[in-house]
Order: C-alpha cells, then sequence, then structure tokens
C-alpha cells in the first residue's frame, strides 16, 4: 500500500506527498472518526489510490511529536523568532514561547531577527549570552543585511522545523530568505496588527533545497500553561532541568525549598535572574490554573 506525508490540510481534504514527489488528494476513511484520530499535517501515513490523483488515508504512522496549535505532527525542531525591534523584544514572551517548544519535546534554535535596527551591539550579546548559557543555540539575523540567514539555512537542514513567535517578528520574511522560492507573504506590522490577525494561515509544509523541510504556521496563538504540572514547568527550562538532581528535594519548585541548586546558581549569576523572575511568574500561573 503507498504511503506519503501530508503536506497541507484543506476543508476535509488532507494532500498527500509520495517519496516519489507526486502529490494525492485524499480525505480520511470514518475509520478514524471513532478511533478519535484526525490526520495531522507532517503525519505519514498509508493510503489507498481511488485513482485520478485520489485516494483514502488508511492508516496513520504513530507520531515523534504533536503539536495542538498549530496542529502538526513529527515537527522536531522548532525556531523560535523574536524581534529585537518592530516589535521591541519582550523577553517573558519568547520565554513562554520557549517553554511550550520545551514541553512539546522539540529541539530549539533562537532566532534574534532585525538585527539592522539595532544600533546598541551590545544589546544583542546581551540577550545571546542569556539564552546561549540557558542552553540554546542563538543566530541573529536580519533580511535587510543578510546577517544569519546562511547559519540558519544550516539548522534546517535534514529535519522538519517549525517558526515560531509572535505575529510581525519576521518569520516569513526569514523564511524567502532563506529560499526566495518561496514567497511568502509579508506585511508590516502596524497594518497587521490593525487588522488584529496573523498574515500566514494554513499549516503546509515546504521542502527546501537542501533536504530539510518547514511548516509554514498561523503561529503558536495559545502559550497558556493548560494542563502543566508544576514539576513539568520547571523541566521546561533546561538550565533548571540539569542543576535539579543537585536540589535537596525530588521536585522542588526552586522557590522556597531550602538547598535548591536552582536558586544557588542563579544567585551566583549563573543562570540568568530574569530567567528565573519569568520562571516564577508561569509557576504561579500554573498553580492558578490547577486551583480551578
Ligand atoms: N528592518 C527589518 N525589517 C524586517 C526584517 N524582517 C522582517 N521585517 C519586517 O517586519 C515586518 C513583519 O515581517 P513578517 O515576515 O511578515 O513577520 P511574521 O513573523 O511572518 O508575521 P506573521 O505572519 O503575522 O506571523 C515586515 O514589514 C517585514 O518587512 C529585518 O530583518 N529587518
Ligand atoms: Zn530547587
Amino acid at each position: 500500500m503507498p504511503e506519503g506525508q501530508i503536506v497541507r490540510a484543506v476543508s476535509g481534504f488532507y494532500y498527500v506527498r509520495t517519496p516519489e514527489g507526486e502529490q494525492v488528494q485524499c480525505r480520511a476513511r470514518g475509520v478514524f472518526k471513532k478511533k478519535n484520530v484526525t490526520p495531522l499535517v507532517g503525519d505519514l501515513v498509508r493510503f489507498d489510490w481511488t485513482g485520478d490523483g485520489q485516494g483514502f488515508i488508511t492508516e496513520v504512522k504513530p507520531r515523534k511529536t504533536q503539536l495542538i496549535r498549530p496542529p502538526i505532527a513529527n515537527v522536531e525542531q522548532a525556531i523560535v523568532v523574536s524581534a529585537l525591534r518592530e516589535p521591541a523584544i519582550q523577553l517573558m514572551v519568547l520565554d513562554r514561547v520557549l517553554v511550550h517548544c520545551e514541553k512539546a519535546g522539540l529541539d530549539v534554535v533562537i532566532c534574534l531577527t532585525k538585527t539592522d535596527l539595532v544600533s546598541d551591539e551590545e544589546e544583542i550579546v546581551r540577550v545571546r549570552s542569556i539564552y546561549e548559557t540557558a542552553g540554546y543555540p542563538v543566530v541573529a539575523t536580519s533580511v535587510v543585511t543578510g546577517e544569519g540567514i546562511d547559519t540558519v539555512r544550516q539548522y534546517l537542514k535534514g529535519t522538519l522545523s517549525v517558526f515560531a513567535g509572535q505575529s510581525g517578528v519576521g518569520k516569513s520574511s526569514l523564511l524567502n530568505a532563506i529560499h526566495p522560492g518561496f514567497q511568502l507573504a509579508t506585511g508590516s506590522v502596524s497594518s497587521k496588527i490593525g487588522r488584529g490577525r496573523h498574515t500566514t494561515r494554513t499549516v503546509e509544509i515546504l521542502d527546501l533545497p537542501d533536504g530539510g523541510q518547514v511548516a509554514d504556521t498561523p503561529g503558536f496563538s495559545q502559550l497558556t500553561f493548560q494542563g502543566m504540572e508544576a514539576t513539568d514547568l520547571s523541566d521546561c527550562f533546561p538550565e533548571f532541568r540539569l542543576r535539579s538532581p543537585d536540589c535537596r528535594f525530588r521536585g522542588c519548585l526552586h522557590r522556597n525549598e531550602p538547598d535548591c541548586a536552582v536558586r544557588s546558581a542563579v544567585e551566583k549569576g549563573e543562570v540568568d535572574a530574569g530567567r528565573y523572575e519569568h520562571y516564577l511568574q508561569f509557576l504561579q500561573e500554573v498553580e492558578a490554573l490547577r486551583r480551578y
């Protein structure tokens, strides 16, 4: 039975690409509804041909990862995009996106965009150092000067990546710079905020000339901590995860507990105080959600 990857989904149709590069317009059999499985973009599937470039999906292979919003399966890496200017960088928002990527089990690369708008080089160094110290690769980019574009291209090779980040930070512009063939629509921040929605809407998997794939998505819209446990949250900070085995208590939340390795690292300046502050705020949100 033929196999392929769902590269696009539009109103009940799944576009399945075969290893030979053929695209088949498929529907899903009713059996999926009964099993409570909805095929997702990114799924590897088996299908039956019904002729004329059409078919039926009969089986969805087990997923490596699954994101809810955007709905996509088997993403391995998130390129977390944050603009340095327009909109001004907001580290709390960046940390929130990072938590969601960690929770989903994705590898992360942080991309700081619009360096051409920053005159203070020190600022870029400072932000870069916060996140490199936390354990993330960081790339500073500009589609105006071309800085960092090739580095991002290297990270995309051989894997399925998703671009995450707020509206207007330059995700589509970056993708166009990486591969001009994409010709994705971009827009000004003000006009998009005015309309109150994103330019990019459907989820679609795009092939890169160098062998990787990227998912062009409407972005990570829902960033609450619904369904998360307090201990999950601390595991979503890699620099905490690394140190928590040295805390006196199992399941230490790194708040008031004695002999906490994370707090002691914050005091020594080995863990960024800002990240720790954001963690405490997220922890309050997690606990408030669990009270209801
Ligand atoms: N100066 C400068 N402007 C940029 C850069 N990258 C993107 N922009 C501008 O920022 C605005 C938003 O860029 P987009 O690529 O549409 O942002 P996006 O993240 O895809 O936005 P959504 O589709 O809403 O999620 C556009 O006006 C771009 O021209 C950059 O490196 N330098
Ligand atoms: Zn601790």
